[in-house]
């Protein structure tokens, strides 16, 4: 079904070939004025003096977007994420371009809104079911579904007013997910929500995606790395940059803690991204040993993973006062590893060395899948708070980080790797090199979830005494300093 909306923002539905979205040249401007009464004046007084100002909150935009594909939109306060989605929604007008939809558009923008506050929520579930083209008889069959979705007991027979943003978020994305939406346009509203139904609103994101068209405004990257395909990068009202989420999201990253360097007056390093600011130390003891190669020939199930050579030349920002110089990961015996085996101790190693003297130093790392995902990470602010050392301008240091690796599903995998100064909060990057590190996993044994984790013990047995099923929630939290 094609939904045409009103204003000019639908025009030629028949064009659209194969795409869901098609937005072409579109802005919107906003009039404003100094003060309040210049807006009476202009109406009054149509002259060539006109006291309105123009403000383009939204220019020059234009993208498509298939059926299957997810699409995250970022930008900072401002950049018109919102002035977008509401030109999608059709609850606004485009001064000029074109917004073409196909098909029902269900979104959740802000909270409450569509809702009335003095019905009920069953009744909202009708008014908003309706509003996005279900019969009554459709809402009927649904409304069981959606009130389980929704989870909210007995207050769906209370008024909305009474509700807490939560309560709000529950329901107005029960009645969502329950549409038959082509296009589900979701902004921010997952972070008030608590976290198991954060949980099960990214499980029905996940299986939409599939088969309608997401768009997602957010300004949590990882959310976005982790349901988006593709991302939009909007500044000051213009598409700065569209590409991979992981793309985008990297270079938005850099561009965020360029900014902050800027403000805290640091000059950034003249080289910039993808300069030379990541050369190899020295050659020698860090030339990668080949620890596995044999065992990988005789297994296929092993959790086989292969470290491709730290990349001097990976894209990396920062303010250049300390450098990243060698990334890699060591056996117990501290030899650099060509091959791991997932489940086994690592010890992950960042070498870098200080160009200008750096206090306060906080080395960290995240291990991202091939989607840009953050499957873990960790830095030395908590477990180095009162021994980090001075660096004077030529000094060497490096960070080291001993861990059990979890199991990888196959595919490819990054480190990426920081060194800032300051606190976890409040930091100037000195050196953030992006997938410095490179892991490819040829076998593996794990097919669910993002990773696996080594299990100190599974057992399958018959139980015949019934056991001790009783929890000790007296001594629960004592129970972390058991012997
Ligand atoms: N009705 C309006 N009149 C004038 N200017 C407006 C109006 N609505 C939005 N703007 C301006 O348009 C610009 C883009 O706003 P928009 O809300 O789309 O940004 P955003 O990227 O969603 O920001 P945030 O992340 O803070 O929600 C802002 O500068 C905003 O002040």
């Amino acid at each position: 079904m094609d939904v045409a909306r009103k204003g000019d923002s639908i025009v030629g539905m028949s064009t659209i070939d194969g795409e869901v979205i098609r937005v072409r040249g579109l802005g919107k401007c906003y009039e404003t004025y100094a003060a309040p009464h210049h807006r009476l004046l202009d109406l009054l007084w149509r002259g060539p003096h006109r006291r309105a100002r123009h403000f383009w909150s939204l220019r020059d935009l234009s993208f498509s977007v298939r059926r299957g594909e997810a699409i995250g939109i970022i930008g900072r306060n401002g950049a018109g994420k919102s002035t977008l989605l509401q030109l999608l929604c059709g609850t606004l007008d485009p001064t000029e371009g074109q917004v073409q939809v196909r098909g029902r558009v269900a979104a959740l923008l802000e909270l409450g809104a569509g809702f009335n506050p003095e019905f009920t929520g069953i009744e909202n579930v009708y008014l908003n079911a309706a509003i996005l083209g279900l019969s009554r008889a459709q809402i009927d069959a649904r409304l069981a579904d959606i009130l389980a979705f929704a989870e909210i007991g007995d207050f769906v027979h209370e008024p909305v007013k009474h509700y807490s943003s939560g309560m709000f978020l529950r329901l107005a994305f029960a009645v969502v997910a329950h549409v038959d939406a082509d296009v589900l346009i979701v902004d921010e509203a997952l972070a008030v929500g608590d976290a198991l139904f954060a949980q099960k609103c990214m499980r029905f994101l996940r299986e939409f995606r599939s088969r309608g068209v997401l768009l997602l405004v957010s300004h949590d990257i990882p959310s976005v790395t982790s349901l988006c395909d593709r991302a939009l990068w909007l500044e000051h009202g213009s598409l700065r940059m569209a590409g991979t989420a992981k793309d985008v999201t990297e270079a938005y990253l850099e561009a965020v803690y360029a900014e902050r360097q800027e403000i805290a007056g640091l000059r950034p390093n003249e080289g910039g991204a993808g300069s030379d600011m990541a050369r190899p130390a020295t050659e020698g003891d860090l030339l990668a040993h080949d620890a596995r190669r044999d065992l990988l020939i005789h297994s296929n199930l092993r959790n086989d993973l292969e470290i491709l050579p730290f990349d001097g030349e990976a894209r990396g920002f920062g303010t250049g006062h300390v450098r990243v110089n060698w990334v890699g990961i060591r056996d117990h015996a501290e030899r650099p590893l060509a091959w791991l085996v997932g489940g086994e101790e690592v010890m992950l190693e960042v070498r870098f060395e200080a160009f200008a003297q750096a206090a306060d130093l906080i080395v960290g790392f995240m291990f991202k899948d091939r989607l840009g995902q953050v499957l873990f990470g960790e830095n030395t602010y908590l477990a180095c708070l009162d021994a980090t050392p001075v660096f004077e301008a030529g000094m060497q240091g490096a960070a080291r980080f001993a861990f059990r690796l979890p199991y990888l599903p196959s595919g490819e995998y990054a480190i990426s790797v920081g060194i800032a100064a300051g606190t976890q909060e409040h930091h100037v990057q000195h050196h953030w090199v992006h997938d410095a590190l490179v892991i490819r996993c040829v076998a593996s044994h794990v097919t669910h979830g993002l990773l696996g984790v080594p299990m100190t013990s599974i057992q399958l047995q018959v139980v015949h005494d019934g056991g001790n099923l009783e929890v000790d929630r007296e001594s629960a939290t004592a129970g972390a300093c058991h012997d």
